[in-house]
């Protein structure tokens, strides 16, 4: 009680300590304390701070709004109090001792947001030195506009107002404006420190880093399915996958994040800049990397880094021109509308600020190697020799990297050079929706084709691939089509309604299917099915591709007179010859392509990638005349 009658009966010494000098600052300080500590929320903070309204009002306000909250706000209050007035200036508060000390709460384990408001009292000081940088931050990750901006910057605020009105600002623009803000105040004790420099980038590049953003998250919004048939939304069908360091980490607690690929957790080497992320094939590297693109363009994300440039190093095998670094960038991820000397000198000065991603090491055709050094950022050289001296930070020393690798493509002499290395693991993870079948992986980092462990229970695996209504058996018809025995043809039918991703997930499974019974993978039925069992259900897949691929052939136009005979692979086409493939037999091969009498197959329009012309050309080589002169491959 004695709290609440010091405030009751000190109320014009109270008062006037905080008020007399006609500044707010005392006042504010005292309600950023109390908000810290959780005493007012965040409506009755804003009844006191009633902006125009004068300041012995405010005061008067919080005076009433602490002492009808009861005594333990008002010991709360006065410990404030005693902590924001200098001693001596007109209160005995300060030689009562009747208050409590202010706690200072642990923002270890709580989120952004909360931590603005529990290190409120800390970041208003500290933010007051670097407002003009934590606008830019704000603005340029797409979290504030420039009329928030002009709000935080009013002449007639003064630098701690500032401060105070841009927390208050991120309050309604959420999470990742929150940890825009804290990143960057961090950034000005360490960061700052390290370069010694303030970040003044040329209005030019926030034009750019507009641009480079819109693009990576129009780029990584979709995900393609494994089949490579349809497109999905990447936030509908993301899955949380398990991530684990390479190397033992005393400070690695919990499970690791996305952002912690990042992080300082698990590093090795403090001087590279070269994060591997690796794990087998199919495990979801492709897709991580796909989901870090498209956090940060939104702002949700690895916001320490002003520009991202992703790569693909399936698509740089394919850049045969010599380029330099500046054409690497500006060429293959962002063309800048102007400046672009600028923009590029803005990177040189500060690659700290700059993220490259390099994803499918393995896919390149040139394997690691670190014989040609190039430390010139204008010299030109074939891509792969700038890739190379990109990962091991001869050139552009300080840009951060991710690359992503299966892990057999990552020898010693690259390992040197990585900061850390982060396997992917891949999960048991139900879909989102039930009838997805991504997000589900079969084996952690088992090949594609081995049983897309013995942890599972196989019931799981198969329901995933259910269909979710009556339709089951007319669907399995979709995907075996002529395979199947007459009434089974006749659902087949009524299956033609199915969705268009039911059948993909169906088509896959097929795929998947037939590569188990390949002789490599054979022996794996042995655990659930007799050997007499599995060679008659050999038999009959591979009568069933024979007769899928009969019909295909049969449904072939005739030629008009004076044109060759000629043939468009439809999906449908290219999916048997997959299966077949997978199979891994002669045999079966030679047998379905037989018969097929074209004189010109086209492959356009079909979605041939590296899988499917390996599968065609394990098929068509037993082609009755398989180069001819009225032969002819249009892909
Ligand atoms: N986190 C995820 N959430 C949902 N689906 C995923 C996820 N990761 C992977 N997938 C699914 O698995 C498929 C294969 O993943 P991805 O291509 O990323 O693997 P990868 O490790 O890059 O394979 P590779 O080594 O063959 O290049 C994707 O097309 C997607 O359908």
């Amino acid at each position: 009680m004695f709290a609440q009658e010091l405030v009751l009966k000190q109320r014009t010494e109270i008062l006037h300590a905080l008020c007399s000098s006609g500044s707010a600052e005392l006042l504010e300080r005292v309600l950023d304390l109390m908000l810290a500590q959780g005493e007012l929320v965040w409506e009755e903070y804003q009844n006191v701070q009633v902006p125009g309204r004068a300041l012995y009002t405010n005061a008067r306000h919080l005076l009433d709004l602490v002492y009808t909250k009861g005594v333990d706000t008002c010991e709360i209050f006065l410990a404030a109090f005693k902590q924001v007035v200098p001693e001596g200036q007109g209160t005995d508060l300060h030689s009562s001792g009747c208050c409590v000390d202010l706690e200072k709460k642990d923002a270890s384990q709580i989120s952004a947001t909360q931590t603005l408001l529990i290190d409120r009292p800390s970041l208003v000081s500290n933010l007051q030195d670097c407002i003009d940088g934590a606008l830019e931050a704000l603005t340029v990750s797409g979290n504030f506009t420039s009329a928030d901006c002009d709000d935080v910057q009013l002449p007639i605020h003064t630098p701690s107002q500032q401060a105070r009105c841009l927390l208050d600002h991120i309050r309604s623009k959420g999470e990742s404006a929150a940890k825009v803000v804290l990143h960057h105040i961090q950034q000005q004790g360490s960061g700052a420190s390290r370069t010694q420099e303030k970040l003044t980038p040329p209005k030019e590049l926030f034009k750019y880093q507009k641009k480079l953003s819109s693009s990576v998250s129009a780029q990584s919004c979709f995900l393609s399915t494994y089949g490579g048939t349809s497109n999905m939304s990447l936030e509908d069908i993301y899955t949380e996958c398990q991530l684990e360091l390479a190397h033992e980490c005393a400070d690695a607690h919990g499970p690791l994040h996305l952002e912690d690929i990042i992080g300082a957790a698990g590093t090795v080497n403090e001087e590279a800049d070269t994060v591997l992320v690796s794990g087998e094939a199919g495990s979801g590297k492709s897709t991580l990397l796909q989901r870090l693109h498209l956090l940060w363009a939104r702002g949700a994300a690895l916001q320490e880094f002003l520009l991202l440039f992703p790569f693909s190093c399936r698509r740089l095998n394919s850049e045969h021109r010599e380029l330099s670094v500046q054409e690497l960038l500006f060429q293959h991820c962002c063309w800048p509308d102007k400046e672009q000397e600028e923009i590029f000198q803005f990177i040189l000065d500060h690659p700290h600020l700059t993220l490259f991603t390099f994803d499918g090491l393995d896919e390149l055709k040139q394997s690691f190697s670190d014989e040609h050094r190039l430390c010139c950022p204008t010299q030109r050289a074939p891509v792969q020799i700038l890739l190379f001296n990109l990962l091991q930070g001869s050139l552009m020393k300080g840009v951060w990297k991710v690359v992503t690798s299966r892990p057999e493509a990552v020898g010693p002499l690259l390992r040197k050079h990585l900061r850390k290395e982060v396997f992917l693991k891949a999960l048991f993870t139900a879909p989102k929706h039930p009838e997805e079948c991504h997000g589900v992986r079969l084996a952690s980092g088992a090949p594609k084709n081995s049983l897309a462990s013995s942890h599972t229970d196989r019931a799981t695996i198969v329901k995933l691939f259910e269909p979710q209504d009556t339709r089951e058996t007319s669907q399995k018809g979709q995907c075996f089509g002529a395979c199947l025995p007459a009434t089974a043809q006749q659902e087949q039918t009524q299956g033609a309604e199915a969705s268009a991703a039911k059948t993909t997930n169906l088509q896959i499974t097929a795929t998947f299917v037939s590569g188990l019974l390949s002789p490599h993978h054979r022996s794996l039925w042995l655990y659930c099915c007799p050997s007499s069992v599995m060679e008659k259900r050999i038999k009959q897949v591979s009568r069933c591709l024979s007769k899928g691929m009969q019909k295909h052939f049969k449904s072939i136009p005739q030629p008009v007179a004076g044109e060759k005979k000629s043939m468009h692979a439809m999906p449908g086409f290219v999916w048997l010859i997959k299966c077949i493939y997978e199979m891994q037999e002669n045999r079966i091969a030679k047998d379905a392509i037989s018969k097929l009498d074209v004189d010109h197959l086209k492959l356009t329009y079909c979605d041939i990638g590296p899988v499917e012309c390996t599968a065609l050309a394990y098929v068509l080589q037993h082609l009755r005349r398989p180069v001819g002169s009225s032969w002819t491959t249009t892909l």
